[in-house]
C-alpha cells in the first residue's frame, strides 16, 4: 500500500483528487493550509515522516491571475518557494512529487499547439512564478511529474463556469473575449489521470507533460457554451483583449499539444464541451 499526501485539497482539483480516489486500496492523506502550509518546509518533513508518504500531488497554488500583478510576493511564495519546499522534501525522503502547471507559461503568440520543449516566456506574474516553480523541482533532483493544464473548471471552487453562470443569469448583455484561444480542462479529468499514474504506479515516467481537455475555443466561445447549457439567456458578444479592463496580459493562443501524455500513459482524453456539459449538470443537481 502507498501513502500519498494531497496538498490544497480544498480547491478544484484537490477536491476532484479526494472523489476519484474514493475506492483507493492505498491511503490518501488530504490538507489544505490548515493542515498543511506548504510553505513551513519543516510541516512538510513532519507531515511525510509521519505519515509514510510515497507520493505528494501538490494542488496548491496562488491562481487568481490578475491579483497577482499587484501582489508578486505571494505568488512567488506559493508558487515558486512552497514548490522548491516540497521538492526537497520531496527529494529527501524519495517520493515522487506529482505537480500542476500552466498554459500561461508560454507566450502564446503562435498559433500552434504549445510542446511541452517548447521556449518558456510568460506574460503576468502568475505565469512567471508558476515557471519558477517548475525550474525549482527540476533543479531540486527529485523525482517528479508535472502538468501543465488549461482553463480549468469544476463544480467546486471559483472559476469561469461558474462567474459565467452568474453574470449571464444577472445581465442582458456580456462582452466576453475572443482574440485569447485555449482549451477548457474539466478538473475531474485531470484528477483521474493523476489517480491512474499512482494507482498503476507509473510513477517513473518522470517528465513535464502537456493535459487539456481535447479542442479548441475562445473563452468567448466557452462562455457562449455555458451560457446555453445552462439555459441562460444573455446576449454575449466577443471583445478584443484590449477592450476587457484588465492589467494582466494573457497569451493569445495556449493550446496545449497532448500528444506526450496520450501515448505515455495510454489515455483518450474527453472533448471540452462532452465534459462541460457534466460538470454542468451536476451544478444544476446542486
Ligand atoms: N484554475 C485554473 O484555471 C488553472 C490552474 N492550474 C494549476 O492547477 C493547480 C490546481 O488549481 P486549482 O484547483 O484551480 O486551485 P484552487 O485555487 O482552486 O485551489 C488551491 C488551493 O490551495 C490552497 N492553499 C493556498 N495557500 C496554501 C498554503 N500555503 N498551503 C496549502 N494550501 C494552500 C487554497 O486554499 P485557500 O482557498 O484557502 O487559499 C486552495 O484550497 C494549481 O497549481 C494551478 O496553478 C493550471 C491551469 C489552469
Ligand atoms: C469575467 C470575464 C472575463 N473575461 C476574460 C478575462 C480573461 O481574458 C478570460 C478568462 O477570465 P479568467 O478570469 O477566468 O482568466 P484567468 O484567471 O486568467 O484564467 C487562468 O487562470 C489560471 C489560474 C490558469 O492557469 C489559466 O490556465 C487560466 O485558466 O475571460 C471577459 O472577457 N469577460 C468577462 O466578463
Amino acid at each position: 500500500m502507498m501513502n500519498i499526501l494531497v496538498t490544497g485539497a480544498n480547491g478544484q482539483l484537490g477536491n476532484e483528487m479526494r472523489r476519484v480516489s474514493k475506492s483507493s486500496g492505498n491511503h490518501y492523506v488530504f490538507t489544505d493550509v490548515a493542515e498543511l502550509d506548504i510553505t513551513d518546509l519543516n510541516a512538510i518533513r513532519r507531515i511525510i515522516d509521519k505519515e509514510n508518504i510515497q507520493v505528494i500531488v501538490n494542488c496548491a497554488a496562488y491562481t487568481n491571475v490578475d491579483k497577482a500583478e499587484d501582489d508578486y510576493a505571494t505568488a512567488d511564495l506559493l508558487n515558486n518557494k512552497a514548490v522548491e519546499n516540497l521538492s526537497m522534501a520531496a527529494k529527501e525522503s524519495g517520493s515522487t512529487l506529482i505537480h500542476i502547471s500552466t498554459d500561461y507559461v508560454f507566450k502564446g503568440d503562435r498559433n500552434i499547439p504549445c510542446h511541452e520543449d517548447w521556449t518558456t516566456d510568460p506574460l503576468g506574474v502568475y505565469g512567471i512564478t508558476k515557471l519558477a516553480g517548475e525550474k525549482a523541482i527540476l533543479e531540486s533532483g527529485c523525482r517528479y511529474l508535472i502538468f501543465r493544464t488549461a482553463w480549468l473548471y469544476s463544480p467546486f471552487g471559483n472559476n469561469f463556469v461558474k462567474t459565467m453562470q452568474r453574470l449571464t443569469s444577472e445581465r442582458e448583455t456580456l462582452n466576453v473575449v475572443f482574440d485569447q484561444v485555449g482549451t477548457p480542462t474539466y478538473a475531474g479529468d485531470l484528477a483521474a489521470l493523476i489517480y491512474k499514474i499512482i494507482e498503476n504506479n507509473f510513477l517513473n515516467r518522470q517528465g513535464i507533460y502537456h493535459y487539456s481537455n481535447e479542442g479548441v475555443c475562445s473563452w468567448y466561445d466557452f462562455a457562449k457554451e455555458i451560457c446555453a447549457l445552462s439555459g441562460n439567456c444573455c446576449d454575449i458578444q466577443p471583445c478584443h483583449s484590449d477592450e476587457f479592463p484588465s492589467k494582466v496580459k494573457r497569451p493569445h493562443f495556449s493550446v496545449l499539444d497532448k500528444t506526450k501524455v496520450k501515448k505515455t500513459f495510454g489515455i483518450t482524453v474527453p472533448y471540452w464541451k462532452d465534459s462541460l456539459v457534466k460538470c454542468i449538470e451536476e451544478l444544476k443537481q446542486k
